[in-house]
């Protein structure tokens, strides 16, 4: 398995990591931009994330993984895969013909589900997720993530009873990329501004994402 700092950099070679003034979810402006769809071009690296991943699940209780569409969903088929543990897909909108589900994939109610996700800022996406996976009667108390970007998303998330355990955090990955010589020193700071500035709030997160709150 590649060590962290290996795999920082990896990510980065591949392209993984965008600079620059990027327009992220609902118009949020962000100087750094995490885009791990491109691990799907780098079996490698994407079976490296995966182990990451998996030592992070390694001691939380679960008997089914369940990725946050779409970026998330190959990882947590190579963690299932390598873990054989069973995996269940949730559909971004509801199949209208045949079966009528938003889950796909065998379970039972009350079975504990660990969320995979790529990248946590706000939470919103991961606990959309989450209500749908409690909606269907599965237990979900803990998700991996490979970046918490450190704004706040993760304390949200504790709050509605989610632990997150994460393969970097944005300082972190800063540090390795920088040390790495990938990113200059005034580059970090603009990030490390960005971040204090860019915070959110259980607040935000309920003013953002209403309709998942009164599920
Ligand atoms: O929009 C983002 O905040 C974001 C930043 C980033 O660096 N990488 C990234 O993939 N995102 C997207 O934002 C989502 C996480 O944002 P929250 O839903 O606010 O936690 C991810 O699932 C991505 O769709």
């Amino acid at each position: 398995m590649l060590s962290l700092e290996e795999l920082a950099v990896r990510l980065f070679d591949a392209g993984a990591v965008r600079l620059g003034d990027i327009e992220a979810k609902i118009g949020r402006r962000t100087p750094i931009y995490f885009d791990l769809r491109v691990v799907v071009s780098h079996p490698q690296i994407m079976l490296s994330v995966a182990q990451h991943l998996e030592k992070l699940a390694k001691d939380i209780n679960h008997e089914l993984l369940c990725g946050v569409p779409y970026a998330a969903l190959p990882l947590a088929a190579v963690m299932s895969v390598n873990t054989n543990t069973p995996m269940i897909m949730k559909r971004k909108e509801t199949k209208m013909y045949a079966t009528k589900r938003i889950l796909e994939g065998i379970f039972e109610k009350n079975q504990k589900c660990l969320v995979v996700e790529d990248v946590v800022t706000s939470g919103g996406s991961l606990m959309e997720t989450v209500s749908t996976l409690r909606s269907e009667g599965l237990e979900v108390t803990h998700a991996v993530v490979v970046l918490d970007r450190d704004q706040g998303g993760a304390t949200v998330l504790k709050q509605n009873g989610i632990q997150v355990k994460s393969i970097f955090t944005l300082t972190g990955l800063l540090r390795i990329l920088n040390e790495a010589g990938k990113i200059s020193d005034e580059t970090v700071d603009i990030i490390l501004e960005h971040i204090k500035e860019c915070q959110f709030s259980k607040l935000d997160f309920m003013k953002d994402n209403l309709e998942i709150m009164s599920v």
